[in-house]
């Protein structure tokens, strides 16, 4: 992954910055968009695991669509040339501002989160004179096997509507004029590593699917949301995610009825593996008991292990299959907070002031979720692009 242009390079730049390469991107949505035409399912990018501009304009060209979580969100995609008949828009918290200006869009579908939420999207939709296009969200309990701050799909958590409440749902539907209901939604949660867990999705969705024909609707989309998980621990190993896998179960377990479509929203696995966090050692501290790597970069720049204590591979950028001297270290950040840590006892080459430390796998949820903690400065970032140019 980082040659000897990409090592001298990296060395020349300010730290921390965010590296992108983008033709590990393109094959990645490549792979992802050919595994999904063969099925002919759709597939929405989920803007909220990087809405960097460079990865956004080849994942439009790309011709996936979008999924989206706020009005901004809306906004960016639209602007970076998504067609409006391609955006989803989810999110428990639509507020009326965002509502409004997604009806103004006329985006693909509204996944509604709520029946009360219906009842505010055909208030708002009836003052543009429009008729919203909804998905219902709904909770269809089932574990997603993750962390459970990054699952969606329990009874206990907050996303969806639950299924006790989809009677009042149909009821409501029946008296909103400015609504039309196209489909059921669901995301049961992120990196998900075990396929059979989308098996059991999928046994739910057919249930859910054959309640609603039951009941006179005809729905013309199945939206199973996103969630498919990426290698942490050995990312060269799988660089690509296994999409003909993941889209296989779908079409294999999925009992569509005659017409209807199958999207996705797929976030991490589109994007992970092509961005690494680069940072320098700032100082090494030996200690008796531990030794400590301290970073320019921190959980201000990363926070996913702080928050999810998320395993990230941790390497020092130019360190070879014959190192002699091995050590343990704790890669710390500069952040005042004892949880700014990227990793204990990693196992890395004996580093020094200025050397080089690359964080794998960071381009979902990382640049996105950073913050100005400590008045730190704007994240840098560098394209592959334009090392090859320099
Ligand atoms: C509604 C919805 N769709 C899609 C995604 C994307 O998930 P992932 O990045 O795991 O594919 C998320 C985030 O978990 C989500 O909340
Ligand atoms: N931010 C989470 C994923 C959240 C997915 C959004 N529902 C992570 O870094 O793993």
């Amino acid at each position: 992954m980082f040659d000897a242009q990409r090592i001298v390079a990296f060395s020349q730049q300010e730290t921390p910055f965010y590296f992108y390469d983008l033709a590990l991107l393109q094959q990645t949505l490549d792979a992802a968009k050919q595994a999904a035409d063969i099925h002919n399912f759709h597939v929405h990018y989920a803007l909220k695991a990087n809405f960097n501009h460079r990865l956004l304009n080849a994942i439009c060209k790309a011709g996936f669509g979008a999924d989206c979580v706020s009005g901004n969100e809306v906004k960016k995609a639209v602007e970076i040339g998504f067609r409006s008949t391609d955006i989803v828009f989810a999110g428990v918290g639509k507020s009326d501002r965002e509502i409004k200006y997604a009806l103004t869009q006329d985006i693909f579908s509204f996944n509604v989160e709520s029946v009360q939420e219906l009842l505010v999207i055909d208030g708002l939709a009836a003052d543009q004179g429009k008729k919203a296009r909804v998905a219902l969200r709904i909770n269809p309990n089932v574990d997603a096997q993750t962390h459970h701050y990054i699952t969606t799909g329990l009874d206990e958590n907050k996303f969806g509507i639950a299924q006790w409440e989809l009677p009042e749902a149909i009821e409501t539907l029946r008296q909103c004029q400015h609504i039309e209901l196209i489909g059921i939604h669901f995301h049961i949660g992120s990196q998900i590593t075990d396929l059979n867990v989308f098996k059991s999705l999928c046994v739910k969705v057919n249930e859910l699917n054959n309640w609603f024909d039951e009941r006179g609707f005809r729905l013309r989309v199945l939206n199973v949301g996103g969630g498919l998980g990426v290698d942490y621990h050995q990312p060269d190993a799988s660089l690509v995610p296994d999409f003909l896998g993941y889209f296989s179960v779908f079409a294999n377990f999925l009992e569509r009825k005659p017409g209807q479509e199958v999207h996705f929203e797929l976030g991490r696995a589109l994007v992970s593996q092509c961005g690494s966090l680069v940072s320098r050692v700032l100082y090494v501290k030996n200690g008796i008991k531990k030794n400590f790597l301290i970073l320019d970069a921190g959980m201000t720049e990363l926070m996913r292990p702080v928050l999810y204590q998320a395993y990230h591979r941790i390497e020092r950028l130019d360190q070879t299959e014959s190192e002699t001297e091995m050590l343990h270290y704790d890669v710390v950040g500069p952040i005042c907070e004892s949880s700014d840590c990227f990793g204990k006892e990693v196992l890395l080459p004996k580093s020094e002031r200025g050397d080089l430390i690359v964080i794998r796998t960071a381009g979902a949820y990382g640049e996105v979720m950073a913050s100005h903690y400590n008045l730190r400065n704007e994240i840098r970032y560098v394209y592959s692009d334009d090392i090859q140019q320099s």
